[in-house]
C-alpha cells in the first residue's frame, strides 16, 4: 500500500494562511523522532515556546498513557503534539485540556471522514468499541501558566494484521479508502484551536466545553468497572463528569486509573 507523506509546506503555512490557524506559532512535520510529546515537553524550557505543533511521520519511542508504548508504521497514524501555556488557569481545572483534545478529534474525524468517532472517558477516541486514537497529556511547567504537551495517536492507514491490539482501529478499517491526512491535521488543528479560544474566553469556565463533552462520551450512563491507581476497583453507574474532569461513579470521583465498559454499548 503506498502511503503518501504529509504535506509539510500547506501544513507550515497554514498558520499564516488559513484564518483558523493563526492560533498557531508554527506546524513543524518529522520525518521521525522517539516521542513529539517527549520532544515539545523538553522545548517548553524556553519561555517564547508556545501555541508549538509538531508531526512525526514515524516515532520509535512513543509514549502512552500509563507509562504503555504507543507504536504504529511510519505514515500510518497522525502522530502529532502540541504545545499550549494555560494563562491564568486553576491548575485542578486543566484535567479538560485533554478532555477538550478529544472533542476536538471526535469532531474533526466526524467532519473530514464521516466516521462516527465517540468518547470513552477520559479521552480515549472509539468507534464500535474499537481505539481509533489515544491522547496523552503531559506537564511541562507547572505554576499559574501551566505550559502543557498535548500528544494525539491517531490509526489512518493500518491494517488488521498491523493493529498493535486486536480492540484498535483506523480509518481504514472504518471503512475510509483514501484518508488524507493532512486534511485530517488541519481540521484537528481548526477545531482545537476554536475550543481553546473559546475556552480562554470564558475565563476557563468548564460549562460549554462540559456539555459538548458530556453529548459525545458513551461513558456517561453506562455501568462502569474502576481500577484505581491503588488496587481499589470501583463498579456502578458513570452518572458525569465533575468540575475537574474527574469520572462521577455513584458518589466518587475518579481522577486516574483504569475504566472499562462493562456492557460494551458504544
Ligand atoms: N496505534 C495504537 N492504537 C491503539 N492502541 C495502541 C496503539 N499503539 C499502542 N497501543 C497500546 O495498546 C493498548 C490499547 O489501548 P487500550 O484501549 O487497550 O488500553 P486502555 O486500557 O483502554 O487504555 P487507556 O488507559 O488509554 O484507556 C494501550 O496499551 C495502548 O498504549
Ligand atoms: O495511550 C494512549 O491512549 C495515548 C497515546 C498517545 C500517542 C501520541 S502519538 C503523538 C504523541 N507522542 C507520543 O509519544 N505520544 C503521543
Amino acid at each position: 500500500m503506498e502511503r503518501l507523506p504529509l504535506d509539510a509546506d500547506v501544513l507550515a503555512r497554514s498558520v499564516n494562511d488559513d484564518a483558523g490557524l493563526r492560533f498557531f506559532s508554527a506546524v513543524e512535520v518529522v520525518e521521525s523522532t522517539g516521542s513529539t510529546n517527549a520532544d515539545l515537553v523538553a522545548r517548553a524550557a524556553d519561555p517564547a515556546a508556545d501555541r508549538l505543533v509538531l508531526i512525526a511521520e514515524s516515532q520509535d519511542r512513543g509514549r502512552g498513557r500509563h507509562d504503555r508504548r504507543w507504536v504504529g508504521p511510519p505514515r500510518a497514524q497522525i502522530a502529532l503534539s502540541l504545545l499550549v501555556r494555560v494563562r491564568g488557569i486553576d491548575p485542578a481545572v486543566l484535567g479538560w485540556l485533554p478532555l477538550l483534545t478529544g472533542v476536538a478529534v471526535v469532531d474533526a474525524v466526524r467532519a473530514a471522514t464521516g466516521v462516527k468517532a465517540i468518547l470513552k472517558w477520559p479521552n480515549d477516541v472509539l468507534v464500535e468499541g474499537r481505539k481509533l486514537a489515544g491522547i496523552l497529556a503531559e506537564i511541562a511547567a507547572t505554576g499559574s501558566d501551566p505550559a502543557v504537551v498535548v500528544g494525539v495517536g491517531l490509526n489512518v492507514s493500518l491494517t488488521e494484521p498491523e493493529l498493535p491490539v486486536p480492540h484498535a482501529t483506523s480509518l481504514l478499517l472504518c471503512g475510509v479508502e483514501e484518508p488524507d491526512r493532512t486534511a485530517l491535521v488541519l481540521a484537528m488543528l481548526r477545531e482545537f484551536a476554536r475550543r481553546f479560544t473559546a475556552w480562554e474566553a470564558a475565563g476557563w469556565d468548564v460549562a460549554e466545553l462540559a456539555a459538548a463533552y458530556r453529548e459525545r462520551c458513551s461513558t456517561i450512563g453506562s455501568e462502569v468497572r474502576a481500577e484505581l491507581p491503588g488496587g481499589e476497583v470501583i463498579t456502578g453507574t458513570a452518572t458525569g463528569v465533575d468540575a475537574n474532569g474527574r469520572l462521577l461513579i455513584g458518589a466518587r470521583a475518579v481522577s486516574a486509573g483504569d475504566v472499562t465498559h462493562l456492557r460494551a454499548e458504544y
